[in-house]
């Protein structure tokens, strides 16, 4: 085993508006897509009618929100606007925001990692999900907060997966731990006894990317979830699962199977700055609701943000500031 690096120096640090203003910019130009088709509708004039709701129905189904989530948002925005007597258009972007956060809302439980000592978090995804990525993200974030991080190279497929968390570790001035060879679990477990020797409160560990039809890989991620337990018996205490918001529907696929599989108890949606739709989290709101604990938005340390749904759908809707 060889650890790499110094100690975390935590530090509270305070968001200037310039940075907020640069989040929401980007979050923005993600969501464009929808949100440009969604303004040339709402912007059109004339009243609310069939055609209208139809037209709505066309776009939630292309930005990948689902038939199910589709109906549930018609439904209920019918309903909202009967009961709130709108007429115009114009007025169904608001009625659509607010039947949005019904749905999404939810979804928006910030993570917690300050209630065990070490708080221990596994991440897991199909390959490319942007895992080690969003675990150096997180790192930093987490230090932000005034916790002290350690990150476990538990990716010993990928011959680049440990140097790429190695620089992670190395930006963010965190411990890594790894092993030239051997498997995921024995990574992690050391990690986690390291964690505990020093202090630290949270570790932070990478597991290699798999497709949820791999069976034996499936079994493999298992066990590496057994192992820390072993070493810590309320570990894992976060089953993160990174999704690239890009691949649609397929991420309800995605949730369902690692979530049988492991027991899945929060969701980093990332990628939102490309070319995704963003509809997917409402199509997980309603077949599968588990909590969103990160939204990412770009490559960069700081494009990792705790998913705030008001914030998301006035981004979408372009009723942000
Ligand atoms: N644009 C953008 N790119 C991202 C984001 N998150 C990750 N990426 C990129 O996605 C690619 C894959 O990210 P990784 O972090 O290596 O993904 P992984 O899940 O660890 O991959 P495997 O180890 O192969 O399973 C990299 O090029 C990342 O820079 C994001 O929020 N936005």
């Amino acid at each position: 085993m060889f650890s790499f690096l110094k100690k975390s120096t935590p530090a509270k640090a305070e968001e200037t508006v310039a940075e907020k203003r640069s989040w929401i910019d980007r979050l923005k130009a993600g969501l464009s897509r929808t949100g440009n088709q969604l303004a040339d509708l709402f912007s059109r004039g004339g009243k609310i009618d069939d055609d209208l709701y139809e037209e709505l129905e066309t776009i939630l189904i292309t930005a990948d929100v689902g038939m199910d989530a589709t109906n549930t948002l018609l439904a209920d925005l019918r309903r909202h606007v009967r009961e709130h007597k709108l007429v115009e258009a114009e007025e169904l972007k608001a009625g659509l925001a607010h039947c949005l956060l019904k749905l999404l809302g939810p979804l928006a439980v910030p993570l917690h990692a300050e209630t065990h000592k070490p708080f221990v978090i596994m991440m897991v995804g199909v390959n490319g999900a942007g895992k080690t990525t969003s675990i150096g993200k997180l790192a930093k974030y987490l230090q932000s907060q005034g916790l002290s991080v350690m990150l476990a190279a538990g990716d010993t497929f990928r011959a680049a997966a440990r140097e790429q968390l190695m620089t992670w570790g190395e930006r963010n001035n965190v411990t890594v731990i790894a092993q030239q060879s051997g498997d995921a679990a024995a990574v992690i477990y050391d990690a986690v006894q390291a964690a505990q020797a020093r202090k630290i409160d949270v570790v932070l560990a990478d597991t290699a990317g798999r497709l949820t039809t791999q069976a034996h890989l499936m079994e493999e991620i298992k066990k590496v979830k057994r192992v820390i337990a072993k070493v810590l018996p309320d570990a894992p205490h976060e089953v993160l699962l990174v999704l690239d918001a890009n691949t649609g529907q397929n991420a309800l696929s995605q949730v369902k199977a690692f979530d049988a599989a492991l027991g899945v108890t929060g969701l980093i949606l990332t990628k939102l700055d490309g070319t995704a739709k963003g509809g997917v989290i409402a199509a997980i709101a309603k077949a599968h609701p588990i909590p969103v604990r990160f939204i990412g938005v770009g490559e960069g340390l700081d494009d990792l943000r705790p998913f705030d749904a008001q914030e998301f759908i006035d981004a979408l809707l372009g009723l942000s500031a």
